[in-house]
């Protein structure tokens, strides 16, 4: 018969007892260690929930994708947080699987993310490369700033359809930064029996109202700039639409939206939640995976090279040298640029576990193991990329994995038949973003490394070692020399 997976000893009521000298806050050394001990799933207590983490790819395939339909919940850890201020669940990422996050999952894929709309961003992409371009030149900061608030930049693009100034992009940007550190810090408290806490942490729900309400003098402008702009007939739209204002943006659909049941549209609560979970969604992530993409880069010159060669042909097949850029539809013709993303995907991904999923039903996994109904599941993504027994020498950046042909099979990143890495997760709950994750990558890496020589820097040499933030980021930022390509004419 199936058993719940083995763990340490724990006792009732506090729960496992390696608690008391580990963090849960960041749990990623002690659970190397149980895997070591217990083998590639394992079992942990908080007070009187189970956690169960899976190492092994093919259990992780079973949980993810076979059974699926069964673990597409989300643990309640934030609803309690988000009840107390007068708010539901309606986001993606937290709302359990029933009809609402359906409708919102398939709002943002099918008419954001979709990649018909997603063209429709070319021009938000190309002010955002700019941004990157002439702030990586002017230098002074780590490139990570640089590259998060370029990417900020196109985000609130997106969201919003409209270009901002340096200003309002910084002021958001800082507002987003202060309440996910708030509410990932602060507000954990309220998990925990809220008709008490909230009474003993009144002080941080104060202090949490006051952050959603800065947020709402941020967003609703924008929110009611673009429902004025909807509500004009096509031709008043085409005078008024400056060289500022985009075609197509999130919170288009969202105007759009109907929830189903309560037959209402969104409140505008609900909007700004939905438009904070989106750029906090595309942000760190995709700005951590370009620092340590371009980290390897400047360690490995040859690998650069190349991949600036394989650029470089590209534009003399188009014969036109002179572009100011590589233009995102040649990137599908450098094969190598999405080895090379997929390869620092690989060996940096960006989370190291996944959102929490929770189990609806009663699971069994390949008939060896039980996953109870109510358990929290998560999955050790950095773990499957860097597996020995997968990979050969795994901590070696070699992007020639990737490389179809030959005798190399090739990696499906979406994990559906098979799951060698989960950089984005799989199954239903996998990241709603990775189409648009993927161009964002290759297009910023491919442009960056055609405008600049990547070096290292003889006392700021790259260093790898690894810091928990939202994301897993590197413990010392990039600082490299970049030295700008002679262009030929
Ligand atoms: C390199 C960049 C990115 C990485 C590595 C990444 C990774 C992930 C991961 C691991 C998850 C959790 C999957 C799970 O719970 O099983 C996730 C969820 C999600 N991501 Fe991404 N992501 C990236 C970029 C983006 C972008 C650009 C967007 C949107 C603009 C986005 C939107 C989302 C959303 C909405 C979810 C929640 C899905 C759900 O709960 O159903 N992500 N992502």
């Amino acid at each position: 018969g199936c058993r719940i997976p083995p763990g340490p000893p724990s006792v009732p009521v506090l729960g496992s007892l390696v608690w008391l000298t580990n963090s849960p806050a960041d749990p990623e050394p002690l659970l190397q260690r149980l895997f070591r001990r217990y083998g590639s799933v394992v079992s942990l207590r908080l007070g009187s929930s189970l956690s169960i983490y899976i190492a092994d790819r093919r259990l992780a395939h079973a949980a993810l994708v076979v059974h699926g339909a069964y673990l597409a919940d989300r643990p309640s850890v934030l609803v309690a947080a988000a009840t107390l201020l007068g708010e539901n669940n309606h986001t993606i990422t937290r709302a359990s699987y029933g009809p609402v996050c359906r409708l919102l999952r398939r709002n943002l894929v099918a008419e954001t993310l979709h990649p018909s709309r997603v063209r429709l961003f070319a021009p938000a992409r190309c002010w955002a490369r700019r941004v990157l371009t002439e702030k990586l030149l002017a230098g002074g900061e780590a490139v990570i700033e640089t590259f998060r608030h370029a990417m900020f930049c196109l985000l609130l693009a997106m969201c919003f359809g409209e270009r901002l100034d340096e200003g309002a992009v910084r002021a958001i940007a800082a507002a987003q930064r202060e309440q996910l550190l708030y509410f990932s810090h602060q507000m954990a408290v309220f998990a925990f029996l809220p008709s008490v806490t909230k009474h003993v942490f009144r002080g941080r729900l104060r202090a949490a109202h006051a952050l959603r309400r800065r947020q709402m003098e941020l967003f609703m402008p924008l929110i009611n700039a673009r429902r004025e702009y909807m509500k004009l007939n096509n031709s008043d739209r085409a005078k008024k639409k400056s060289d500022t204002t985009f075609e197509h943006s999130y919170v288009d659909t969202l105007l759009d939206l109907k929830l189903p049941e309560e037959e209402r549209p969104l409140s505008d609560q609900e909007m700004i939640n939905l438009c904070s979970e989106f750029l906090n969604a595309g942000t760190d992530t995709t700005s951590t995976a370009m620092q340590w993409i371009m980290a390897e880069l400047v360690k490995n010159p040859a690998i650069q090279d190349k991949l600036y060669g394989e650029i470089i042909k590209v534009a003399a097949i188009t014969g036109d040298n002179s572009q100011e850029e590589v233009p995102e539809e040649d990137l599908h013709k450098i094969p190598y640029l999405k080895a090379v993303v997929l390869e620092g995907l690989r060996k940096h991904p960006p989370g190291h576990f996944v959102l929490p999923h929770k189990a609806a039903e009663d699971i069994e996994l390949c008939g060896a193991y039980l996953i109870p109904k109510g358990a929290t599941v998560n999955f050790m993504v950095a773990e499957m990329g860097r597996d020995a027994e997968e990979w050969e020498n795994p901590m070696e950046f070699a992007p020639e994995r990737f490389v179809a042909g030959g005798d190399r099979e090739w990696v499906d990143v979406t994990g559906n038949r098979e799951i060698r890495m989960m950089p984005f997760g799989a199954g239903r709950r996998i990241c709603a973003g990775l189409g648009v994750a993927m161009l964002h990558l290759e297009y910023f890496v491919a442009n960056m490394v055609r405008e600049f020589e990547w070096k290292e820097v003889a006392g700021d040499e790259v260093d790898f070692a690894e810091k928990r933030e939202f994301t897993c980021v590197m413990q010392k930022p990039l600082r490299p020399r970049l030295v700008p390509r002679i262009k030929d004419e």
